[in-house]
């Protein structure tokens, strides 16, 4: 943890997410003066405070489409990480306009309450289908960035630095292929599989955490943040679960389902073309020129590099063995694999 971000106090849009709870708990850890979690479900709220029995953790039931639930539950805050979204591929396709109410609307709102309050600093939480979407979840996504990249861009006086952080899947996060695809395999049902072919980029969210905390204290305002990661098919992340539980190969092939692509695009080409490489993620600076381009003929590109989309076909691919030994860094699949009693001898549970 940066000694910077010690005794602060933190709001936590989303917090009883998959992303939203790391995060929770990193900051609890690290010495966090108080942590904040806005969110719609009380009942979720209540397992967590009960999870977590610490009294620097205060709750809000609240919704990011009212900004009025945003504005007190960010008094007195000094970083916002905004992780509250619509976030379900198929549900967005058939409810449009709720992912524009929640990602889109809900997401100004969460400026404007962070503005009122002198928020330091909010990072949005993004995604990998955010770039060249095709799908309503990943529209509203990339709607999103629009907005903190226009925040940033038509305020430079702003009090709250607005910046982003853009990660592909997340493994074994609440409703994912993984937890879905353990459960057939222990229930001794073939997996389904959409289309074997199909790439995502993995990510644990214990290593990705990190970003979020680099982008609070480092972020230029409308910075995008964006991790790498390494991408598998969806047939060899199903072969891994099953060497994993020690169960033969099956798969019932689906067919790819509404709004899928092939494969993810973590950063565009044309992104990639004036970002920064730190090595683990890529900075993404704002394009900050205004609407008068004439002005900037002189200044016009110079060369345009050969440069392509960083994506989850030419992305690094995992090996089967290699998703195994990812898959065994996950709490969760170690818990699983050791109730099924197949936890590797040289694993801890
Ligand atoms: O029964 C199933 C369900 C899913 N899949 C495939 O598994 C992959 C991952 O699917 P899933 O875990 O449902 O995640 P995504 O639909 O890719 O979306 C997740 O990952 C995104 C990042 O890319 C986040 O933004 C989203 O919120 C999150 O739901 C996809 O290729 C699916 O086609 C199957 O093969 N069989």
């Amino acid at each position: 943890m940066l000694p910077s971000l010690k005794d602060q106090r933190f709001l936590i849009t989303g917090g009883t997410g998959s992303f939203g709870q790391t995060m929770v708990g990193r900051l609890l850890s690290a010495g966090a003066a108080e942590v904040r979690v806005l969110s719609r479900d009380e009942a979720k709220q209540d397992d967590l405070r009960r999870r977590l029995r610490d009294d620097r953790v205060r709750f809000y039931v609240g919704d990011v489409r009212d900004l009025d639930s945003v504005t007190k539950a960010a008094r007195g805050v000094n970083y916002v990480f905004h992780a509250a979204a619509l976030k379900q591929v198929p549900s967005c396709e058939f409810f449009p306009l709720e992912a524009v109410r929640t990602n889109v609307l809900g997401s100004a709102n969460v400026i404007e309450a962070c503005e009122r309050n002198d928020v330091a600093s909010v990072v949005f939480l993004s995604t990998d289908k955010a770039v060249q979407p095709i799908n309503a979840m990943g529209i509203s996504k990339a709607l999103m960035e629009k907005v903190a990249q226009a925040h940033a861009r038509n305020n430079p006086n702003a009090a709250t630095n607005v910046s982003c952080v853009r990660y592909g899947n997340v493994m074994y996060s609440r409703g994912s292929v993984i937890p879905l695809f353990i459960e057939q395999i222990r229930a001794g049902q073939p997996i389904t599989v959409t289309e074997p072919r199909m790439t995502r980029f993995l990510m644990s969210l214990a290593e990705s955490v990190d970003l979020v905390e680099h982008a609070f204290t480092h972020a230029n305002p409308g910075d995008i943040f964006i991790r790498k990661a390494a991408a598998s098919t969806i047939a060899d992340l199903g072969e891994a679960l099953c060497n994993l539980f020690g169960v033969p190969f099956k798969m019932n092939i689906l067919g790819i389902r509404h709004g899928e692509k092939m494969a993810e695009t973590l950063a565009s080409r044309e992104e990639l073309e004036h970002a920064q490489d730190f090595g683990d993620f890529f900075r993404v600076p704002l394009d900050s020129r205004d609407l008068n381009y004439a002005l900037y003929f002189d200044e016009g590109e110079i060369e345009r590099e050969q440069v392509f989309d960083f994506n989850s076909s030419n992305a690094p691919r995992l090996t089967v063995p290699e998703v195994e030994s990812l898959l065994l860094t996950l709490p969760e699949v170690r818990a699983q694999l050791s109730a099924a009693d197949r936890l590797p001898d040289s694993v801890t549970a």
